[in-house]
């Protein structure tokens, strides 16, 4: 019986303003082991009452079976590792990447990695998230329709710190609260903002790139009410030595630009004055969606 595993890591997307184009995998990870098996079954089961057919990863996989008019035969799925949902974390993202690869090695699809990057973003959305949990690293994307140009950075010299709540915020709630449209002399400001980001990147002047990743114009003076603790935690991050705190994605979780080798001792700083929280030091990963198969 064909066993394997897949592996998607958590994203962070938008680093500030980069919204819906920049993105980041980090080290944690959705990992999956999928059997073939007589019945389909989800291990842990969402909740009980649950059928298998209502779980988000399964209605993924059938969908895109059926985009290649084929069934998916049944699948034991067990959960080994998990991305905290409704985060900003990417945990969709990544649900629907494991989804799509499930169809493809059930199936034998035989999907290419541009294939798994359009049929992730026609269901999330927008690619900033899809991009990086597929190709690992710092991926800047922009859905053209026809094509999705994406083009990936070096790796950076920084680490991440992440300071988790204990409550949710749908991406689709957070996304809400955004403008319609941007005025024209808003719109260029954010977009040269944007371009200083990612040119200080590429020049590794990190203070730079920090300075400018908090100078967001398209979604974070929209979100931050939403955001508990949003000036706290950035102004503290900052007296630790961070470069700069930003939402991850639509939130409610914010991430900090760190020097390299400072996320632990941050992280370690700021997890005790924000007790309820997850103060975590994730390192940015530069393997995306992985599969890796066991006799
Ligand atoms: N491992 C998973 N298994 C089942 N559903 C998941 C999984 N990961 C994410 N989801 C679905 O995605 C939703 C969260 O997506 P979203 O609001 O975009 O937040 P984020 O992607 O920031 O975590 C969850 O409420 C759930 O419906
Ligand atoms: N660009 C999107 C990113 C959402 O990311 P998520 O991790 O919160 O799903 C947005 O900002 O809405």
């Amino acid at each position: 019986m064909k066993s394997f595993q897949i592996s998607v890591p958590a994203t962070s997307a938008n680093v500030g303003p980069g919204f819906d184009s920049m993105g980041l995998a980090l080290k944690l990870n959705l990992t999956l082991q999928v059997e073939e098996s007589d019945q389909w079954e989800f291990m842990p089961p969402s909740d009980s009452d649950t059928p298998y057919e209502e779980n988000f990863i399964y209605k993924i996989a059938k969908q895109i079976a059926e985009r290649h008019h084929t069934t998916l035969p049944p699948c034991k799925v067990t959960e080994i590792s998990g991305i905290p949902l409704a985060r900003g974390l990417g945990s969709s993202a990544s649900a629907i990447l494991a989804g799509i690869e499930i169809a493809n090695q059930v199936c034998h699809l035989n999907l290419s990695d541009d294939d798994k990057l359009r049929y992730g973003t026609e269901i999330e959305g927008h690619p900033d998230n899809i991009a990086p949990a597929l190709f690992g690293g710092l991926v800047i994307s922009t859905d053209f329709g026809e094509e999705i140009v994406h083009m990936d950075l070096p790796n950076l010299e920084l680490d991440t710190v992440v300071y988790i709540p204990n409550i949710k915020l749908k991406t689709e709630a957070s996304r809400k609260v955004l403008p319609e449209a941007y005025p024209m002399k808003t719109a260029v400001k954010a977009s040269g903002v944007a371009n200083l980001v990612v040119a200080a990147l590429l020049q590794g002047d990190y203070t730079l790139a920090g300075r400018m990743m908090e100078k967001d114009l398209f979604h974070e003076p929209y979100r931050k009410e939403l955001i508990p603790n949003y000036d706290t935690i950035r102004e503290e991050a900052k007296r630790q030595g961070a470069y700069s705190t930003i939402l991850s994605g639509a939130g409610p979780t914010l991430i900090s630009f760190v020097p390299a080798e400072q996320g632990t001792t941050i992280a370690n700083a700021l997890q005790k004055i924000l007790p309820d929280y997850n103060v975590k030091a994730l390192n940015m990963c530069t393997e995306g969606l992985q599969v890796s198969y066991q006799e």
